[in-house]
């Protein structure tokens, strides 16, 4: 099993005492793809980073591999984290640093020191970063700088990270929340190819919902920190998603009183 989850509670030590997972029941084998969904606040992110071992649940059980993480002293803990790989929504990249640089850093685990701050001068291995950006449309960026990559480029860039790790399960937060329709298929496909090929555990949060019926089996319907529903994709019907969202529209925006829009000048910012 790679990950399994028996009524694990998960708080967030910051903000509201309300749990942010509740009583969670999860199975998830080796090798599975599965697709987290559910509106915004429903605990998809806290789910990716406590399977991540990054949130100490507050209680029930919690087993990765076959282990709990949480039972393991710290470097244990840390060897078990290398065999999973968390692409959190808005990747943390060094900003002055060239991409062939922040793709190489997923080897770091496998490096000695020595190696290590040679790539950060002479990158030891160009033609495998240049490989994993291509997989995902990105070839031409391998020596830009970080912080000149649009939000979708630098997504992008983080995925690539994952192709050059050796995790065993990827954990991905919103692959596709800044890519267009195309990127936003390739990047996916390019994703469970991966996973496929290295019998990897995929699971994948998405606003999404059609993509995440399109492509994945499994779907996990989260809402309110707890699983509405997780079902094989053929199960999952239009009412279900629904009710998953339902109340989840944003009320438009009054206009203020003072200064109706037709007023507003053109160029004005929001
Ligand atoms: N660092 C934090 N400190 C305190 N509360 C948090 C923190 N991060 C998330 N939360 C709260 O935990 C709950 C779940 O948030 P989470 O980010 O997991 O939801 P999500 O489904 O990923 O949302 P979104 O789709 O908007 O990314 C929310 O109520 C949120 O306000």
């Amino acid at each position: 099993m790679s990950f399994k989850l028996d009524k694990l509670t998960v708080r967030h030590l910051t903000g509201t005492r309300t749990a942010a997972l509740h009583e969670l029941d999860l199975d998830i084998q080796p090798g599975e793809q599965l697709a987290l969904i559910g509106p915004s606040g429903a605990g998809k992110t806290t789910l990716l980073s406590t399977l991540a071992c990054a949130h100490q649940p507050a209680a029930g059980v919690l087993a990765v591999f076959g282990v709990d993480p949480w039972a393991l002293p710290q470097k244990a803990r840390h060897g078990l984290r290398a065999r999973l790989f968390l692409a959190p929504q808005t990747p943390p990249l060094p900003p002055r640093q060239r991409v062939v640089t922040a793709v190489l850093a997923a080897r770091l685990p496998h490096w000695s020191l020595a190696r290590a701050l040679r790539s950060l001068f002479t990158p030891v291995d160009p033609d495998a970063a240049f490989e994993a950006l291509r997989r995902f449309g990105l070839g031409d960026k391998l020596y830009a700088r970080v912080d000149r990559l649009s939000g979708g480029e630098r997504q992008r860039c983080s995925l690539a990270r994952l192709l050059l790790s050796s995790a065993d399960a990827f954990l991905v937060d919103e692959p596709i929340s800044a890519l267009d329709p195309a990127l936003a298929r390739i990047t996916l496909a390019t994703l469970q190819e991966e996973a496929a090929n290295r019998k990897a555990t995929l699971v994948c949060s998405l606003h999404q919902v059609e993509m995440a019926r399109a492509h994945f089996g499994r779907i996990v319907g989260l809402r309110d920190g707890r699983i509405v529903f997780d079902l094989p994709r053929e199960q999952v019907t239009d009412a279900m998603i629904a009710a998953l969202y339902e109340n989840e529209q944003i009320e438009p925006h009054p206009p203020a009183a003072h200064e109706p829009p037709e007023r507003l000048a053109v160029g004005a910012c929001f």
